[in-house]
């Protein structure tokens, strides 16, 4: 499972994708834009638009099935509720959480994270220094696998700074998402 808000979804969420169904040999990943994103301070843009974009971008991996049950679920997103639905759809299945370096750090604040280490393995993408890895390794029960892949400075932040700014983003997104952007006049001063 690979959750975020995905406003916009960028190459840095495609590559840990890429990265975790190579490296982890998963049969499926399902992807979950999320719904309310209690943790996070403003508010997310409409979620038919992140539902889109994510389907634009992880278009080429055929392995990936993007899921909105987050965005239809009212009440705050736990991933927790994702992972006990996913538990039950795939009886026996061993079951894999994916996240960039800065959630690791912050794994302690959420909701029912001790149920979330029972559930599934915590696979972790470098995005700063390694303390986030740390920091999730001295957790009692939780088990972690650590993602090979270069250092990619990519966020959905400098992406809409830049649209804010009238600035090239077809660096950061695939065409698709920035062909998507557009035409729906996303992250532009109105
Ligand atoms: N450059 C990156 N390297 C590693 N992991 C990343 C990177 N960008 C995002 N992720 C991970 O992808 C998941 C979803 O991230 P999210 O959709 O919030 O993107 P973001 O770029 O962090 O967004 P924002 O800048 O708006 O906070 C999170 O687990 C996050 O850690
Ligand atoms: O379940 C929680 O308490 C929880 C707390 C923080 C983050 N998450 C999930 O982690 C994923 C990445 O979050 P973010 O903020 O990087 O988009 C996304 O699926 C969130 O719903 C989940």
């Amino acid at each position: 499972m690979f959750g975020g808000a995905f406003d916009p979804p960028h190459r840095a969420h495609v590559a840990l994708a890429e990265a975790a169904l190579g490296q982890l040999g998963l049969d499926r990943l399902y992807v979950f834009p999320t719904g309310d994103a209690w943790h996070k301070q403003r508010t997310l843009s409409p979620a038919e638009d992140r539902l889109a974009m994510a389907r634009e971008a992880f278009a080429e991996l055929p392995q990936v099935v993007v899921d909105d049950r987050e965005l239809r679920r009212s009440g705050p997103t736990y991933s927790v509720d994702t992972l006990r639905e996913l538990q039950a759809e795939h009886p026996g299945a061993a079951l894999v959480l994916l996240m960039g370096e800065d959630q690791a750090s912050g794994f302690e604040r959420w909701h029912a994270w001790p149920e979330i280490a029972r559930l599934a393995t915590l696979a972790v993408a470098g995005r700063g220094a390694g303390e986030g890895l740390a920091a999730l390794r001295a957790l009692p029960g939780v088990r972690v696998e650590s993602l090979q892949l270069p250092r990619m400075s990519e966020s959905a932040t400098e992406i809409r700074t830049r649209l804010a700014a009238g600035q090239d983003i077809s660096a950061l997104v695939d065409p698709r998402v920035a062909s998507y952007i557009a035409r729906h006049h996303l992250y532009t001063p109105t």
